[in-house]
């Protein structure tokens, strides 16, 4: 647990935000069938299991993207079936994705601009003329990027169009939005997907330093145990949308429901 208290209330190990008994399903496909879990302030916490587990899923319910057919969310303390992405968003739900989402003909600049876009207020009329209040406002924007592209190392490439940038790359710049809007709660989808030995140990080290020295919250799904033993606090394991184990790296390790699940043992 690293991270203080913060401006919701909460301190580092409340319950940020807790899923109860969701269960999802399309059409006859059930993703998710009756998971329960929390995510507590302050820590990193994975979500683990094999391949159609039902962890994206479970990310899209988080951020409002699917709603549960059955179930509830409660983040901060407030409850809700049903809720927009953007809402979420706006509330401090930020993410990353499984496929690199970001505007690949567009600067590293501009694409970890594009995501202060939820925080940018100035009226219509003073961004028109890119005076009083807009100005200012442009400035702390372009500050608080500034601080993200030196926090995550990538002055070098501030100006270089995405679509050019290595794969590797192209994923720290999409941290680098999720992170410019100042998220509370940081979902990040596979964040070391294609990557290469070295690729994983600068991320594995960007996801620390952005829970340690911001405070933020993270949940991620990863396939690589490795790393997400490394860098979790808690893992929650979910098979065939449903919650095997939940627990510290050393728990879940050792639980044999999940060496079972690994091993693709059938039950
Ligand atoms: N939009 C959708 N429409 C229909 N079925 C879906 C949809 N999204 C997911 N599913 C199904 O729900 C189940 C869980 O999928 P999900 O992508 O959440 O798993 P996952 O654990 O993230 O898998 P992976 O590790 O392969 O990414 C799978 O059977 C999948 O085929």
């Amino acid at each position: 647990m690293r991270a203080p208290g913060g401006k919701d209330g909460l301190v580092a190990g409340d319950v940020l935000l807790a899923v109860d008994n969701v269960s999802l399903s399309f059409g006859g496909v059930k993703a998710i069938t009756e998971v329960s879990f929390d995510i507590r302030k302050g820590e990193i916490r994975a979500i683990i299991g094999p391949n159609g587990a039902g962890k994206t899923s479970m990310l899209n319910v988080i951020n409002g993207f699917y709603h549960p057919q059955q179930g509830r969310i409660t983040y901060k303390g407030a409850t809700r079936q049903k809720m927009r992405p953007y809402v979420a968003a706006s509330q401090g739900i930020s993410r990353t994705f499984q496929n690199v989402a970001l505007f690949k003909g567009m600067s590293t600049l501009d694409n970890i601009m594009a995501g202060r876009t939820l925080k940018m207020q100035g009226s219509f009329f003073w961004q028109l003329f890119r005076h009083g209040p807009a100005m200012r406002e442009e400035i702390e924007h372009r500050r608080k990027v500034e601080e993200i592209i030196d926090f995550l190392e990538i002055q070098a490439i501030r100006k270089t169009p995405v679509g050019k940038l290595p794969y590797g790359l192209q994923k720290r710049v999409e941290l680098g939005r999720a992170l410019a809007m100042e998220p509370d709660l940081l979902l990040l989808d596979e964040p070391m997907a294609g990557m290469n030995l070295e690729e994983k140990e600068d991320m594995s080290r960007f996801i620390l330093d952005v829970n340690n020295q911001y405070g933020t919250t993270i949940a991620l799904i990863e396939h690589d145990i490795g790393v997400v033993m490394d860098l979790s606090d808690r893992i929650v394991v979910l098979e065939y949308g449903r919650k095997i184990a939940d627990g510290t790296p050393d728990q879940v390790k050792s639980d044999q429901k999940v060496i079972d699940a690994y091993l693709g043992v059938s039950h």
